[in-house]
């Protein structure tokens, strides 16, 4: 679950975040602490991702304490388990923690928070500049709201799952028609403001229905993953791809006006061409239209019309020949 710490930047978690501030708030205020956190456990160290609101908090969100400081949460995390020190200055483990050298604190009760998958999201805890004897029920009660922030991960966890589910096209794995026009939307008002062309290209494989006739539907998806799968290599990270609909499929890109559309393509072309020649797959050719949005003309509906009827005159055209 290591790239779950992106779900705390969604939208959604914002929600989950003012909720976790007011637990906390809560909890130092409970414990009559003057400081209380949610720490996170990152890849270079550790940051607090809520702090209680108290003039006596020395500590804000943010930061990142290095992983080597002898902190409390870094046992917390390193042995899984709950810590309490009662009185840390006579504590030589402690000697070396700035915590209580630097900054006075006699006091900590800490319990580890876990993702999902049981892998260590950081700590729950309350510090004390007094020394301190909580008795059980205040041990019970820091582990019972960790396990309440616990079910809050467990939720966004799943809430992000199915988000991905519901824009994903189940067959190539790329953005499905509503995901792919939604988020053009966006890009495409990026693109506008920073004067860039924001093109549609419409590409649809040709004689597919001949390709699942002749060699079934499983040699059919597999094409059709093919072609999404080498849409995907040529697009860059600003690009969005997606399928519309049985053969059809739409990219998104911006840049300037030019020839460069059709250099994208001719990659594209090649890079169908390698993926069918080492799947064993028979070789299918597309057809594909562009169109390009400005200030005056800007329907995502109408670009995309308008790229669909400039790659029928492609097909037609090839048709010809
Ligand atoms: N294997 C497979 N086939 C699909 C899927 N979705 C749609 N199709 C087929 O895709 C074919 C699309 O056929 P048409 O729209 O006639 O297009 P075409 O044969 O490529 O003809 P042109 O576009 O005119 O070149 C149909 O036979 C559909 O049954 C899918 O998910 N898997």
């Amino acid at each position: 679950m290591s790239t779950d710490p992106e779900l705390l930047q969604q939208t959604k978690s914002q929600e989950t975040l003012a909720k976790w501030q007011k637990t906390i708030d809560l909890m130092a205020r409970v414990f009559n602490v003057p400081a209380g956190f949610i720490v996170q456990a990152q890849e270079a160290g550790f940051s607090v991702l809520v702090a209680n609101k108290n003039s006596e908090n020395p500590y804000s969100v943010g930061g990142l304490i290095p992983l080597e400081t002898n902190i409390f949460c870094k046992k917390v995390v390193a042995e899984n388990a709950a810590l309490y020190e009662r009185n840390a200055s006579i504590n030589p483990e402690w000697d070396s923690n700035p915590e209580v050298s630097e900054d006075g604190f006699e006091s900590y009760l800490g319990v580890p928070i876990h993702w999902p998958d049981g892998s260590a999201f950081g700590t729950l805890c309350v510090m004390d500049f007094k020394i301190t004897s909580y008795d059980i029920s205040m041990v019970e009660l820091i582990e019972h709201l960790r396990d309440m922030l616990e079910d809050d991960l467990i939720l966004m966890h799943r809430f992000s799952k199915m988000r991905t589910i519901a824009m994903l096209d189940p067959l190539t794995n790329i953005y499905n028609r509503r995901a792919v026009v939604t988020l053009a939307e966006h890009k495409r008002d990026i693109a506008l403001k920073m004067a860039l062309y924001f093109y549609c290209i419409f590409i649809d494989l040709d004689d597919f229905k001949a390709v699942n006739d002749q060699y079934g539907h499983i040699i059919g998806d597999k094409v059709l993953s093919s072609i999404a799968q080498a849409i995907t290599s040529v697009s860059r990270d600003d690009d969005l791809a997606g399928r519309l609909g049985g053969d059809e499929f739409l990219m998104f890109v911006q840049g300037p006006n030019g020839e460069w559309i059709s250099e994208l393509m001719k990659r594209l072309e090649e890079q169908f061409e390698l993926l069918l020649t080492r799947n064993a797959l028979p070789k299918v050719t597309f057809s594909y239209g562009s169109a390009v949005t400005d200030e005056k003309f800007i329907d995502l509906e109408q670009l995309i019309a308008q790229a669909d009827k400039s790659m029928y005159q492609a097909k037609t055209a090839r048709r010809k020949v």
